[in-house]
């Protein structure tokens, strides 16, 4: 009989572990957190299940944020998978996140799209948070649009407003925590990974010339994204302090997704749809809340299916 180790879970084979016969952290599994879902060959399994269910081979993906889910019911020709039948796969709990993978053709090229994402509030680890990406990957992606909703801080930024993001800042990485955290899966990426060219340059400008053609330059801004942890929205101080740091937009999500991206080489193109704007002054009894983060995000759909299929055939022709 296996040994028992803690919470009565099968003690971990630390053996196996270090001579690398398992990719996942080791203290992850040491304190009972981790149920193995990192192990490559486990990722294979998605990757291969969802490919065997779908004709459609995409390069590129795009994960869908907070209420922008609806970019995914533009495919033609879908097949979809809810979360929960994707062998390994989490599952989305969070209102404005249908929780499927679809897979088909925008404009006639195939995409495959995340509708709903994970996010570490939900109690999930940071790996577990981005582990899709690396089945993305699995499955040929090459590039990503990465999506979210977030609350604008810089005074310039209105509600509605597209910010295209040129960097990030990882608080939970100041924190000591990563994506990446835990033995390195080479055959994904190397140990240590330059982020200073994480949001690719000529995507951006793709989807500037997209924004352009589409007559939205006026809604554009192009700014510095911070993932907190959540799921409490920032105290008045917390986002003086950031601030302070430089940052025009506010979420909980994207960093994670983006690191194990680029971890793997693909290219990234990433904006926030800024849903609310962020309050910075004790004199007023405005609270953001969940459901004027949907409301913003369904008020300006209609423009970003718009833009994502301009920035999406783009990609396609470069
Ligand atoms: O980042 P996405 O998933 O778009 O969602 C954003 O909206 C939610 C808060 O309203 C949080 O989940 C935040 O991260
Ligand atoms: N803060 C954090 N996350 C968010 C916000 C916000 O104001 N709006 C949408 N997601």
């Amino acid at each position: 009989m296996a040994p028992t180790g803690i919470n009565g879970r099968e003690a971990p084979d630390v053996q196996a572990l270090a001579s690398g016969g398992g990719f996942m952290c080791l203290e992850q599994t040491v304190t009972g957190t981790s149920d193995h879902d990192f192990r490559y060959e486990l990722l294979e399994e998605s990757a291969q299940f969802l490919l065997d269910g779908t004709k459609h081979r995409p390069n590129i993906a795009i994960i869908c944020g907070s209420g922008l889910g609806s970019l995914a019911t533009e495919l033609e020709e879908r097949d979809e998978f809810p979360y929960e039948t994707v062998p390994h796969f989490p599952v989305s709990t969070v209102t404005g996140h249908a929780g499927k993978m679809v897979l088909g053709l925008l404009s006639g090229i195939p995409v495959m799209c995340m509708q709903g994402r994970f996010h570490a509030y939900e109690g999930y680890p940071l790996w577990k948070v981005s582990m899709p990406v690396r089945v993305m990957k699995l499955m040929g992606i090459e590039q990503i649009i990465v999506t979210n909703a977030a609350g604008g801080l810089n005074e310039k930024y209105n509600v509605g407003d597209i910010m295209f993001i040129k960097d990030h800042i990882n608080m939970q990485g100041f924190a000591g925590d990563s994506p990446l955290r835990g033995r390195n899966e080479e055959r994904f990426g190397p140990r240590f990974l330059c982020m200073n060219n994480a949001y690719d340059k000529e995507l951006r400008s793709l989807a500037r010339e997209a924004a352009q053609q589409l007559g939205l330059m006026d809604i554009v801004k192009e700014g510095v994204y911070v993932m907190l942890g959540g799921p409490t929205y920032e105290t008045v101080a917390e986002l003086r302090l950031l601030s302070i740091l430089g940052v025009d937009a506010v979420g909980m999500s994207t960093v994670p997704e983006v690191i194990v991206a680029r971890h793997c080489g693909m290219k990234v193109f990433a904006f926030s749809l800024i849903t609310n704007k962020c309050i910075t002054d004790y004199e007023t009894d405005l609270e953001p809340n969940h459901a004027e983060v949907i409301e913003a995000a369904n008020a300006r759909q209609k423009d970003l299916k718009e833009l994502v299929k301009k920035i999406v055939s783009k990609m396609a022709a470069k």
